[in-house]
């Protein structure tokens, strides 16, 4: 199966809320929310990918100092196999705004649980919560 690398990152502010995207409709999984992030590039490290698709997803500037590595997710879609390394952030430039078309939310560590994600994510989440 085609093996698609995916790297996404766990924005976590001052008051320990993480940030999630929804995704628009039209989109395969719309409706779903998920981490900001998207497809590694041939020639990229997961951390350039990431610091590339913040700026153009959210608009906002982070740092490779800034990203550290929580868990992974592996996981088999009908069409694809999901490997997605899952980064924390706390530093940031700007402020992130729906820059495709996604609607954007805070979420506290409790209330994760009423967002529904992608099926890859979800046995990420009590993981993250012990972080936040
Ligand atoms: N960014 C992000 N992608 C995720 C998460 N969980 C998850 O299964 N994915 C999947 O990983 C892929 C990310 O691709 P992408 O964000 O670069 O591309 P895309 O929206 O155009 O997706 P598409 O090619 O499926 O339409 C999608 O298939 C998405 O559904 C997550 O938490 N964050």
């Amino acid at each position: 199966m085609k093996m698609v690398l995916v790297s996404a990152v766990a924005l976590v502010d001052v008051e320990g809320r993480v940030l999630l995207a929804q995704r628009p409709e039209g989109k395969s999984m719309a409706g779903l929310w998920e981490f900001p992030g998207g497809k590694v590039e041939t020639g990229e490290t997961p951390e350039a990918a990431l610091i590339r698709e913040l700026q153009e997803e959210l608009g906002i500037g982070t740092w490779q100092s800034c990203l550290a590595p929580l868990t992974f997710a592996s996981h088999s879609y009908d069409d694809f196999h999901l490997l997605m390394p899952l980064f924390i952030c706390r530093k940031w430039e700007g402020v992130p705004q729906a820059r495709e078309g996604q609607v954007l939310k805070w979420v506290r560590g409790r209330e994760l649980r009423n967002y529904p994600m992608p099926a890859a994510d979800v046995p990420l989440i009590p993981l993250l919560r012990d972080w936040i």
